[in-house]
């Protein structure tokens, strides 16, 4: 059987005159990762602060955990996790201390607290570090920490709010296998996002938010169908080249002014391999190589008609 961890109906919020949340419905179900995914200024900080009794929405309703937000809030906080885009990692304490300063607040009996603190330690691989300051801490070690201090409370449901913005690649993946393994465990994850590909690699679910309102909603699978897919992009010398790579590249589509050509292509290793073998086999020369894969621009684009960076406008 599913049941709801959040859901959310008709919320709204706006600061002054202006209108950022315009009436958002949201159904996550529990044991699941749930991601909000819009670009800077969406709304989507805003969406969590509401979500998590940090913000009165001015109209709508919510349920968290099974509680009212905003008549339940005691109850809602003691089921929750926020990590935000500010960590509240201290800085001046070592990695050890803040995760012993969480234990404290929790109020655990006997040695368990130590046990915990040792255990996340070593479950984020911060163990090496543990007595360092966070201040000499790398973006994703402290994004570890950060994570880590939130589990001390054992919550079933937790709200990361772009967990992975400013991080490299490397950790970037870290973050990504530490929220399967959180949900592997039973939480549900609401996650929000401004990278397509990490709402893609880790949601059942996505939301797309725009200018206050959702404009979809469905699995990953679901929104890609509806935007481009993914393609290689040749540059020739020549519109002799261009025509002859035409001839061998089906479903290809050449720009003679610019010399360009964009070949449909999923942008795995193998399918580029057959590209330049067959490019090859005609000796057919290439002066510029492209791989493109659909983004958040992609998804704004083809969900609103504009790109992700335009600014919410309202009167
Ligand atoms: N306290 C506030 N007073 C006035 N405007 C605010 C306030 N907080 C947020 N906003 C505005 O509301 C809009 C949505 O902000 P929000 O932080 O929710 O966006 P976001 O999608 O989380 O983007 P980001 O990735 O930048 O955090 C922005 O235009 C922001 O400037």
């Amino acid at each position: 059987m599913t049941s709801s961890a959040i859901t959310a109906s008709g919320l709204k919020k706006a600061y002054k005159d202006k209108v950022v949340l315009d009436g958002i419905d949201l159904d996550v179900q529990t044991g699941t990762i749930f991601s909000l995914l819009g670009p800077n200024g969406a709304g989507k900080t805003t969406t969590v602060n509401l979500l998590t009794t940090l913000l009165k929405m001015d109209a709508g309703t919510a349920r968290v955990a099974g509680y009212d937000v905003a008549t339940e809030t005691k109850q809602v906080r003691s089921s929750i996790g926020v990590t935000g885009q500010f960590a509240s990692v201290d800085e001046l304490l070592s990695g050890r201390e803040n995760l012993q300063l969480m234990v404290d607040l929790h109020h655990f009996k006997g040695g368990e607290g130590k046990t915990v603190v040792e255990h996340l330690l070593r479950r984020f691989d911060l163990k090496e570090a543990a007595d360092k300051r966070a201040s000499t801490y790398s973006g994703g070690m402290r994004r570890k920490l950060d994570l880590a201090m939130t589990l001390v409370g054992r919550p079933r449901i937790i709200f990361l709010d772009e967990p992975t913005t400013g991080l490299d690649p490397r950790s970037r993946r870290t973050m990504w296998n530490i929220v399967r393994e959180l949900v592997a465990d039973g939480i549900t994850i609401f996650l929000t996002t401004q990278y397509l590909e990490e709402a893609d690699q880790l949601a059942d679910r996505i939301a797309v938010l725009d200018q206050g309102k959702v404009v979809a909603e469905g699995t990953p699978e679901q929104l890609k169908r509806k935007i481009p897919g993914g393609h290689v992009q040749l540059r020739f010398a020549d519109v002799a080249q261009l025509q002859a790579a035409v001839r061998v590249l089906p479903g290809s589509a050449p720009d003679e002014e610019s010399l360009i050509l964009r070949v449909p292509s999923d942008g795995g290793v193998k399918s580029m391999r057959t590209l330049l073998d067959r490019l090859d086999e005609y000796a057919i020369d290439v002066d510029e190589f492209t791989v493109r894969m659909p983004d958040l621009d992609d998804v704004f684009l083809a969900l609103t008609g504009h790109d992700a960076k335009t600014e919410v406008v309202t009167k």
